[in-house]
């Protein structure tokens, strides 16, 4: 547990993490939905909650549950967290929608009119470490409006256009230079106006994007990059769940935790 103390930010400037977990999770498989599966016996989401609530500046968690799963979200969450494990913090659960944006913006809209930083966290990266979190809420404390975490990319990256035939090669378009490319994570950190003023405009014009700062980018707001983190993957495949348990299981025998 992080024995640091909650940040003294005044009570009008606290921080909360939306935590989108409304995610089906076809691309890990059949089954429960991915949020709610386990790694080493606790779910997902469970990690992924206590990752944001030790970070010094939150003060709020609010989680996005599957449409019709708040109920059992709820239940699992109390079954599971504990005043210590949650470091005192007040997490509430809102029903999520059809996509990763929408179940975000009804996570914004669950927000308390004194909120003025937001870190928007994938349940679905349940490892990442505290450090990085804190790292991204104290660059917009610092004045960012947006706040991503990322990795230099390790594969050359190919741009092609479709290909003929669905599963026939692709025509190779270009190369970008790798020494510019990231590799995006979360939490993404934004000062709070910012974020919802996006949302509320892709929400009227309809023009997604796959994440939340890419939403901002497209009003002309400069976002900037803070170093990520391997252990803030996303499990997305099979394989993933397999590397998080690999990494619990090496926590717990160097950390006790
Ligand atoms: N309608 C949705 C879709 C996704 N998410 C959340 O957004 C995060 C990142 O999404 P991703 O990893 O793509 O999850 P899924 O959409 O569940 O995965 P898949 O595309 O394989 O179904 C996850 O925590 C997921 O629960 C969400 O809250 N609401
Ligand atoms: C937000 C995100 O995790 C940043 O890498 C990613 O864009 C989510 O994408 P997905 O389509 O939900 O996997």
């Amino acid at each position: 547990m992080n024995a640091q103390p909650k940040s003294t930010e005044p009570a009008e400037l606290r921080t909360a993490a939306v935590i989108p977990a409304a995610g089906r999770g076809v691309r890990l498989g059949p089954g429960t939905p991915k949020a709610l599966r386990a790694l080493n016996g606790t779910p997902m989401l469970v990690h992924a909650v206590r990752a944001m609530a030790r970070a010094r500046a939150v003060s709020l968690v609010v989680v996005v549950a599957p449409p019709d799963g708040a109920g059992e979200v709820r239940h699992l969450l109390d079954e599971h967290l504990t005043h210590q494990t949650s470091d005192g913090v007040d997490v509430i659960v809102v029903p999520g929608g059809d996509t990763r944006q929408d179940s975000v913006r009804l996570g914004l809209a669950a927000l308390p009119a004194d909120i003025g930083t937001v870190l928007v966290h994938d349940a679905a990266r349940p490892l990442v470490p505290v450090d990085t979190v804190d790292a991204v809420a104290a660059a917009v404390r610092d004045g960012a409006p947006a706040v991503v975490p990322a990795l230099p990319v390790s594969d050359t990256i190919k741009e092609v256009s479709p290909g003929v035939q669905p599963g026939g090669p692709e025509p190779v378009v270009g190369t970008p230079d790798r020494a510019l490319l990231r590799a995006v994570q979360t939490p993404q950190g934004f000062d709070y106006g910012t974020l919802a003023e996006a949302h509320e405009r892709v929400a009227r014009e309809g023009d997604g994007a796959t994440d939340d700062a890419g939403m901002v980018e497209r009003m002309g707001v400069q976002v900037v990059v803070v170093p990520g983190h391997e252990e803030a993957f996303k499990v997305t495949r099979p394989l993933d769940l397999v590397l998080a348990e690999a990494v619990l299981a090496r926590r717990r025998a160097t950390d006790g935790f």
